[in-house]
């Protein structure tokens, strides 16, 4: 049989990785799809010195590549959704399979694109838009179907982790680390995607569709990033034993979905509170079969291109079946997709860390404890630091029960206009993930 053609459109970190793996495993890959798969052109704006293209045809017009009749598969590794948007609604209009890492493109344009694909009968796979070379849309999608799925919550994106670690660890500053992270190609083009949760929210969007049955729905993630972390939060978050991690967390309650993204603080002694540097780690509970967890590389050219390239074989193998017996793009049958609202920050429900800076007065303590009860906030722990970390002020540092986030919202407001309290206060949410 001849070898199926694909279209590279994008040679920089995952595009070069892509193209490298597909020459160097082209024997073993060509056995799993059952057919070669020949990289027939490809679009880029600059060569990549990682990659030897060889005589492979090369344009600088992506529509080139999507408006070529011999190339059955595009591969969109550009980024960003104004060029990816159009390369790939233009594939799918030209009856092409897309295989993508675009989780940017996937989370604010994937209702669209997916509805398109399905109408001319081409899949859209996007392994790689998820924790990396981590197959966890496989493991949602079809490993656990049977279940249904409770929570997902992971460590989704790889600079931001790194960031951590290399603080945590080697005491380094937030901004030599994410210069480490660029370097490395890790980091989205504009990283305060990365550092301020833009990323990971991206990709939670598309973890809680897949687990719930719902439509991407990105605009209602709650998002916040790792910017405002201190050293002395990790400090005190290990005194009570916890690591900080971000994470995206996705919860079905009775009421709707949870959809989060923030710092976190996890007991230390759980799996995913030790993983570390890029790599990523996503925990699924499903009734059936429990807490799972995935762990593996978030980011970088090889780990991710794992993932492409999987997608490409399983695009080759879908190529002589039935357009309607295919694995629906969201897990669940278009048609089946439920409508399950995405809740507002105010009705989450977590435990909280509370570092209060308070002026060094008798009777401070007692004030903010009052605020608390009044409001049904149960206190778990309570540490009031002697050291004044500034001239005056004494860090009170307070591990709460879980609470709604509204009753937390308006003891915070109660607490920061007391004259003791220096304002703003530090809030992370508290999970124990189990
Ligand atoms: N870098 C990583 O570790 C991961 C990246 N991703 C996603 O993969 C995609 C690609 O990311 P990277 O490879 O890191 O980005 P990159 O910036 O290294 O590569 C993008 C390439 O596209 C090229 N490009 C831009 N506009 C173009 C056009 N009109 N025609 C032809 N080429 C064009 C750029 O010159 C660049 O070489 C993004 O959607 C990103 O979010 C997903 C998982 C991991
Ligand atoms: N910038 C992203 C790349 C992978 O998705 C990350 O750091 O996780
Ligand atoms: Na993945």
């Amino acid at each position: 049989m001849k070898p199926v053609k694909v279209g590279i459109c994008g040679l920089g970190t995952v595009g070069g990785g892509t193209f490298n793996v597909l020459q160097r495993n082209a024997v073993e890959i060509s056995r799993r799809a059952g057919r070669g798969i020949e990289v027939a052109q490809i679009a880029a704006r600059h060569l990549n010195p990682a990659c030897d293209t060889g005589d492979t045809p090369i344009t600088d017009d992506v529509f080139d590549v999507v408006n070529n009749p011999e190339i059955e598969v595009v591969i969109e590794l550009i980024g960003g959704y104004t060029v990816a948007f159009d390369v790939v609604m233009q594939a799918i209009a030209n009856g092409k399979h897309v295989v993508t890492a675009n989780k940017a493109l996937i989370a604010v344009h994937g209702n669209e694109i997916f509805e398109a694909a399905s109408k001319q009968g081409v899949v859209v796979a996007f392994e790689a838009s998820v924790a990396g070379g981590i197959p966890i849309i496989k493991a949602l999608r079809e490993g656990l179907a049977a279940n249904q799925i409770d929570w997902v919550a992971g460590i989704i994106n790889g600079t931001g982790n790194f960031i951590l670690t290399e603080m945590r660890d080697k005491g380094r500053t937030f901004d030599d680390v994410l210069a480490e992270a660029q370097m490395l190609g890790y980091a989205e083009a504009d990283p305060t995607f990365d550092v301020e949760g833009i990323d990971a929210a991206h990709k939670l969007t598309i973890l809680a569709s897949i687990a719930f049955g719902i439509p991407l729905q990105f605009d209602k993630a709650y998002t916040e990033g790792i910017s405002k972390l201190t050293t002395a939060d990790v400090r005190y978050a290990e005194a009570f034993g916890y690591r900080i991690k971000h994470l995206g967390i996705a919860r079905r309650t009775a009421d709707g979905v949870e959809l989060r993204v923030h710092p976190t603080l996890i007991p230390a002694d759980r799996l995913i509170a030790n993983v570390n540097g890029v790599m990523n780690a996503i925990m699924v509970n499903g009734d059936a079969v429990g807490s799972t967890l995935y762990y593996g590389a978030g980011a970088g050219a090889e780990p991710t291109a794992s993932s492409v390239v999987a997608d490409v074989i399983d695009v080759v193998r879908a190529l002589t079946t039935d357009p309607n017996n295919r694995v629906p793009h969201l897990a669940f049958r278009a048609e089946s997709l439920s409508d399950l609202a995405v809740l507002p920050a105010s009705a989450i429900e977590t435990a909280y860390y509370l570092r209060i800076q308070a002026k060094d007065r008798p009777g401070v303590l007692a004030k903010v404890a009052t605020i608390l009860s009044e409001r049904e906030i149960n206190i778990e722990s309570i540490l009031q630091k002697e050291v004044e970390e500034q001239a005056g002020l004494v860090p009170i540092i307070i591990m709460t029960h879980r609470v709604r986030e509204q009753k937390m919202n308006d003891a915070i407001e109660a607490l920061e206009a007391l004259d003791e309290v220096v304002s703003p206060l530090m809030r992370i949410r508290v999970e124990q993930l189990n």
